[in-house]
């Protein structure tokens, strides 16, 4: 597995005349790691193909070593991972996660309750993102987790605790991952009973949920669920491999050539994810629609062309968090201001995104104003050649060439991306695949 590092400092895109063409998509984050852990819990080898190669897949590769679990690469994108059966061969680790929640949010929970001596930690960023719903919902039916660093983050010591839970509780408004980590360790700990799992308070990004629920049941797992209130997992069941699962393209990823398409002419189709899609994110094409952008779906693709000037849109964006920066960006080339609604999570992400997307939206001209929840984009008449810098945020970077797009950039002035190298996290070769549609020459 490699993930790109050749990027320079910055990357200067041209004004993009016009975009065309079609992108094979890396594959889901989201899948990607939990099928890796559901996998590694597993009893029997389970090939994996099209597994995204990116920072955060290489994170929980490098883990699940770390912690016994045997794997094999067969090519770039094909991965056997040889299950244990739930047991870690491995009773103590020091667990490096970078920045990736879809790490560290459920193997805190699998090996809180599997138990053995952990210490968990990332890059700085990752020391500031919450975890505290989390471990508080495990300590409280005796898990052994300590915060080393401050109360509530990251890094982790994990012990041996003793877990005896047919009822547990979490907070479901600061991050999905919380009750998506239990929910994936809930099977170990129903071995003689019943396990149930309450989500306090209203649950954020619930797209996020049917992706955990529908990879268990692939894995032989089933849960029963009340609402989005509770969720029970009844005794007996084991993690077992489907012998081989495929990864779909990650829709997040689809969400920067879909908005090209429709900013700039396309058409742009995005293979490797379509209509029949388990992740939310392909939502984010009806989002287009509803601007005034042509879709179409198929079964394994989406494509997206302009008609027209975009419309503005006024929106609740709380089930696709991630392609709604997608959006914002869009906003630029709207009829008139835009206002994002219920994303409150932005702020706790790879960085403040409400921030960093205000901040870098005015360099180009917009105006925008910032709310605790919410964003709205008033866009220029014409936008202002900027260096927009991207925070260690992959999608700030991809976002952000958007800027690039269509008559609105002023000819002669190149749009700037600064550390364009972030975009490993998700999707390494994102730079590249964009020119690929983009009717100019890039670098
Ligand atoms: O479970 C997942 O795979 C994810 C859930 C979302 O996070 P929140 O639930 O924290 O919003 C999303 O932003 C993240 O990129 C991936
Ligand atoms: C929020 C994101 O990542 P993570 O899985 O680390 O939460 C993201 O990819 O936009």
């Amino acid at each position: 597995m490699t993930q790109s590092t050749h990027y320079p400092e910055h990357i200067d895109l041209e004004p993009v005349i016009h975009v065309e063409g079609s992108v094979r998509l890396p594959g889901s984050k989201s899948i990607s790691n939990r099928t890796l852990l559901l996998a590694a819990l597993s009893e029997g080898a389970t090939t994996i193909h099209d597994l995204l190669a990116s920072d955060d897949t290489m994170v929980m590769l490098g883990a699940l070593r770390s912690l016994g679990i045997k794997w094999d690469e067969i090519d770039e994108r094909t991965v056997v991972v040889h299950g244990n059966g739930g047991v870690l061969p491995v009773h103590e680790a020091d667990l490096f996660m970078g920045n990736a929640g879809t790490a560290i949010r459920p193997l805190t929970a699998a090996l809180a309750v599997i138990g053995g001596d952990y210490t968990l930690h990332g890059v700085s960023r990752m020391h500031e993102r919450p975890i505290g719903d989390l471990v508080e919902a495990l300590n409280e039916v005796g898990a052994q987790i300590d915060y080393t660093g401050e109360p509530g983050f990251p890094p982790l010591r994990i012990r041996r605790g003793r877990i005896a839970a047919s009822r547990m509780a979490v907070r479901g408004n600061v991050s999905s991952q919380f009750l998506t980590a239990l929910l994936m360790a809930a099977p170990l700990m129903a071995t003689s009973h019943a396990v149930s799992i309450d989500v306090v308070g209203e649950l954020i990004s619930k797209p996020y949920i049917e992706i955990t629920l529908n990879l268990m049941r692939r894995f032989g797992v089933t849960v029963e669920q009340n609402g989005w209130a509770s969720f029970t997992v009844q005794p007996g069941q084991r993690y077992t491999s489907p012998g081989s699962i495929h990864v779909e393209g990650d829709a997040s990823s689809a969400s920067y050539f879909l908005a090209a398409g429709a900013i700039a002419g396309g058409p742009v189709r995005v293979e490797g994810v379509g209509e029949n899609s388990i992740q939310g994110d392909v939502r984010f094409a009806d989002a287009l629609e509803r601007m005034g952008a042509i879709v179409t779906r198929g079964d394994n693709w989406i494509e997206a062309r302009s008609n027209g000037v975009l419309k503005a849109i006024d929106a609740d964006f709380n089930h696709i968090p991630d392609a709604a920066m997608t959006i914002a960006v869009a906003a630029l080339y709207a009829d008139g201001p835009s206002t994002l609604r219920n994303i409150a999570s932005w702020r706790v992400k790879e960085t403040d995104r409400l921030a960093a997307m205000a901040t870098e939206l005015r360099k180009v001209g917009a105006e925008v104003e910032e709310g605790p929840d919410y964003i709205r984009i008033t866009p220029p008449e014409q936008l202002k050649p900027a260096t927009i810098d991207t925070y260690d945020d992959h999608r700030m970077a991809m976002c952000f060439s958007l800027a690039s797009l269509d008559g609105k950039a002023r000819r002669g002035n190149a749009m700037r991306i600064n550390d364009p190298k972030c975009v490993a996290k998700t999707f390494p070769e994102y730079f590249e695949a964009f020119a690929g549609i983009a009717k100019n020459e890039l670098f």
